[in-house]
């Protein structure tokens, strides 16, 4: 079994009367792309504090590549890449100067990774940071980071600002990079369709515990979408247990369950519910996304 370089059991975490985490578990085996994953202000950001020990929760435990999150060491820092909002404080430095800059601090730091990724920029090495787009800036942001050479990185929200072609093309060159070294790499992003591309494994969370937890294929597996006509009897469906939600539209009742067809045609059976004209949908990991969070 891979080894695993964190994981957090029961974090509890609230601001103020605000309740944020509550019981949340997972953990992230070596060498895997995972995916933290919730609606806005579902507590991504607060867990990625509290595992690089800027934040202590109430309770709760993480370790993180062998250590607890709130007493990490300053050698096994440099082996967490870190990227996060606001990461660039000196952005009167021009590209080149903030390479130098960062290559002080990292013994394993590669130069021809940064040029690789910074140097697809149409922009001269000597432009400063603070002259440069939300989206330039993030490519140098990433540049910085994989130039480290990790163990681990943490990508809070990697997509900020990045157009579509250079979205595919970081997550073809994180891919190749991660393969050829076993980083480990945690990622969030609002941008839940290419998130299926790259993670191999996940957490979602809602209402700060754990909702789903494992491999993104089993839960795309097990996991499923059916329609049929609405009636009174699908009006009175709640979710509860393998039946996860249940959504209606003028005419349809839609269905996510953890059950394939045969399965949930009996449940609903049992409930009184005719199941005349009920049809699976095939889902893409958006969709799956959608359906076990809900709409809002
Ligand atoms: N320092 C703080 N003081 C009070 N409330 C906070 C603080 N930081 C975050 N929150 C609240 O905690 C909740 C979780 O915030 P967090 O930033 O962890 O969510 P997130 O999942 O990263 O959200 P998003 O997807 O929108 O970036 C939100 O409701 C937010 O308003």
């Amino acid at each position: 079994m891979a080894e695993t370089v964190i994981s957090c059991r029961e974090l509890r975490h609230s601001y103020g009367e605000k309740t944020v985490l509550d019981g949340l578990s997972f953990s992230v085996p070596s060498g895997s792309i995972f995916g933290l994953l919730g609606k806005n202000g579902a507590g991504k950001t607060t867990t990625i504090n509290i595992l690089m020990g800027f934040l202590r929760p109430m309770s709760g435990e993480c370790r993180v590549l062998g250590e607890p999150s709130n007493d990490i060491a300053p050698l096994t820092r440099r082996d967490i890449g870190l990227l996060h909002e606001r990461f660039i404080q000196y952005d009167f430095m021009s590209i080149a100067e903030i390479e130098r800059f960062h290559a002080a601090f990292y013994p394993k730091w590669e130069r021809d990774v940064f040029r690789d990724l910074v140097g697809r920029l149409d922009v001269p090495q000597d432009r400063r940071i603070s002259r440069m787009s939300c989206g330039q800036r993030s490519q140098v942001v990433l540049g910085l980071i994989m130039a480290q050479n990790p163990r681990l990185m943490l990508l809070d929200d990697y997509s900020m600002g990045l157009d579509v072609g250079y979205r595919r093309l970081f997550l073809d060159f994180l891919q190749e990079y991660v393969r050829e070294r076993g980083t480990t790499v945690l990622v969030t992003s609002h941008v839940v369709q290419d998130l299926d591309r790259l993670i191999d494994e996940m957490v979602i969370i809602q209402n700060g515990k754990t909702l789903v937890t494992g491999r993104k294929d089993d839960f795309l597996r097990a996991f499923h979408r059916f329609t049929l006509p609405r009636s009174d009897a699908t009006d009175r469906l709640r979710p509860e247990g393998a039946l996860a939600n249940v959504e209606h539209s003028r005419r349809t009742t839609t269905l996510h369950a953890f059950m394939p067809l045969a399965e949930t045609t009996a449940h609903l059976a049992a409930l009184g519910v005719e199941t005349t004209g009920m049809v699976e949908q095939p889902m893409d990991f958006e969709d799956a996304f959608i359906g076990i969070t809900g709409k809002y």
